[in-house]
């Protein structure tokens, strides 16, 4: 269904639907919900309109979210255009110099820029920032283990892990009717930019800002098990086990793997979720509709 079939709806449904949300809003209230909306998530026009709003009523309805997008398939339509393709190594694109500026101008610039656009013209107050502004990732080269060598490591360039995350501007613009837009791009105490997959930086903001839910917006109904049979809660135990079996792969190991420290270091819930739904981010936070896959901490 979409929003203009909402008229085929009785007004008694709309009312209950309504009703239904008012514990979520209390609950809530204050609190910080970080999302991370996937580069894949980001590719229909409708439902990006869809995600705008729905983060503008979170944010008028007393709670604070805070998005990090990604950007990956768009990161790669951009390397198409001068001739290179995109290569990952467990989910980490390897960036060499001019894959870095692609990176840069293509989230900071262009995926960024649309999201605060969006919001804010459907009347919401969104800021863009990237790990520089304020200090807010600081990160250095990242050290990928070599899974043929043991004790070896992988030079995939210019990929950051981070060093420290400085919450103090997006908690500055929380304090205020803003909803921050981040980046991830973090920075080497050099001014090296390094591009960070973006679960990673929602999972640590989420844990930096005590966040109550992290919730990460993607292209799949949710983790599959090894027959494809979606799982709608996972522990680390399991998570241990997907892992060493193979069943996890690609994008979803740096999803699991910073959902799953996300709910270790106290987000209280953490979500992997369709974002093909419309509003599947208000379903998430405002109804006790139970969809993709929720990750536990034990
Ligand atoms: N066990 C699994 N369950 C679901 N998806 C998986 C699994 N293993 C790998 N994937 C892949 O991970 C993808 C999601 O990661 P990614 O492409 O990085 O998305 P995003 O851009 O939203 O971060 C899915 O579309 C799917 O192809
Ligand atoms: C190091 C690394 O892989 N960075 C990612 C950053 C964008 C991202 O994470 O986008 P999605 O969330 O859409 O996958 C990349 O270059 O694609």
């Amino acid at each position: 269904m979409n929003d203009d079939d909402l008229t085929a709806v009785s007004p008694q449904i709309k009312a209950q639907i309504l009703a239904e949300a008012l514990p979520y809003i209390r609950n809530f209230h204050g609190k910080t919900i970080v999302i991370k909306y996937g580069g894949n998530a980001m590719t229909d026009e409708r439902l990006k309109h869809g995600f705008a709003r729905d983060v503008i009523l979170l944010k008028l309805v007393g709670m604070n979210p805070v998005v990090v997008h990604g950007g990956g398939p768009q990161i790669d339509n951009a390397l198409k255009k001068i001739g290179k393709q995109g290569t990952f190594v467990q989910g980490m694109r390897i960036t060499d110099e001019e894959t870095m500026e692609v990176v840069e101008w293509v989230l900071g610039g262009e995926v960024q820029q649309d999201i605060v656009m969006l919001i804010n013209h459907y009347g919401g107050q969104a800021v863009g920032l990237t790990g520089k502004d304020g200090g807010l990732i600081r990160a250095r080269r990242m050290q990928m283990p070599d899974r043929e060598k043991p004790g070896q490591f992988l030079d995939i360039g210019f990929v950051g892990e981070i060093d420290a995350i400085n919450p103090a501007v997006v908690k500055a613009l929380q304090d205020d009717a803003f909803i921050p837009i981040i980046s991830p791009i973090g920075f080497g105490q050099d001014g090296q930019a390094y591009n960070i997959n973006a679960d990673v930086v929602a999972g640590k903001i989420a844990e930096i800002l005590k966040a109550e839910k992290l919730i990460m917006m993607t292209n799949i109904a949710g983790v599959q098990d090894k027959q494809g049979n979606l799982v709608t809660d996972l522990s680390a135990r399991e998570i241990d086990e997907m892992f060493a079996d193979g069943t996890i792969s690609g994008g979803m190991l740096p999803k699991i793997s910073s959902a799953l420290d996300a709910a270790k270091s106290g987000v209280n819930t953490v979500h992997i979720i369709d974002g093909r739904i419309e509003h599947s981010l208000l379903l998430e936070v405002l109804t006790e509709q139970a969809f993709g896959t929720m990750i536990r901490s034990h």
